[in-house]
């Protein structure tokens, strides 16, 4: 049995100021940092031997907060960001000697990036619920299939999501390692939404809290057997 981390990334300075953000690169809030750094400290009696993280800033600063304030979650393992690791251009810049043994890979991929929010991006939340009205935007924020003007639907963000979840994540968790995955509020809702069987019906009511670990457990075969939020 290996478990599964998934940590919504903290408070970015958008999230703080109630814009629609996307694909919009905001590095952290000071109180996302503290999120971040309050997640690491719960999850030090777990341990992972590989994370994952998306493309965007405010999610591998989650990650590497989570890794480095409470480091016991690492095992003694120092955390080295793999980036471009998928290109096929890439030449192995960041080779070193030593034993690789002793590094936990971080490893960043677009396919975890947060839903694209297209026109959306940028603007107020409340000012667009004005203008569009509350339904409309609820539907834009929170239905499987709606896409906001220009942007990805919950569907298209799964049709990312999910595959590379089961190609790449899910291979090391049926070896029997623990992964953490930092990420997105609705890149997880969407990962979220394939392990709990969550049909689109049920996903509109799902609601990830900033820095708030879940936390799973999955046998060799990939089948949920458990699942922990660990609020305060
Ligand atoms: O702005 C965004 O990118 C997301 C996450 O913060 O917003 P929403 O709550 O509408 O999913």
């Amino acid at each position: 049995m290996a478990q599964l981390i998934l940590l919504r990334h903290g408070q970015s300075l958008w999230n703080a100021s109630n814009r629609f953000t996307g694909w919009v690169d905001v590095p952290l809030s000071e109180r996302g940092r503290a999120e971040a750094t309050i997640a690491s400290c719960k999850l030090r009696n777990y341990r992972v031997q590989v994370c994952f993280t998306s493309m965007l800033m405010r999610a591998l600063e989650t990650a590497v907060i989570c890794l480095t304030e409470c480091d016991e979650i690492c095992g003694g393992k120092i955390p080295i960001i793999k980036h471009n690791a998928d290109d096929p251009q890439w030449q192995g810049w960041d080779q070193y000697g030593g034993n690789v043994n002793d590094e936990l890979p971080i490893i960043p991929s677009a396919a975890l990036d947060e839903r694209y929010y297209g026109n959306l991006q940028g603007l107020n939340k409340a000012e667009t619920a004005e203008k569009y009205g509350e339904d409309q935007v609820y539907l834009w924020r929170r239905s499987f299939s709606e896409r906001p003007p220009g942007g990805e639907s919950l569907e298209d963000t799964m049709n990312r999501t999910v595959p590379f979840f089961k190609d790449r994540i899910l291979a090391h968790i049926k070896q029997g390692e623990n992964v953490l995955v930092s990420a997105h509020g609705n890149s997880l809702r969407s990962i979220l939404m394939y392990l709990d069987h969550l049909s689109p019906e049920d996903v509109p009511q799902l609601e990830l809290k900033t820095g708030v670990p879940i936390v799973y457990e999955i046998d060799a075969k990939g089948e949920v057997q458990s699942k922990v939020i660990l609020n305060d």
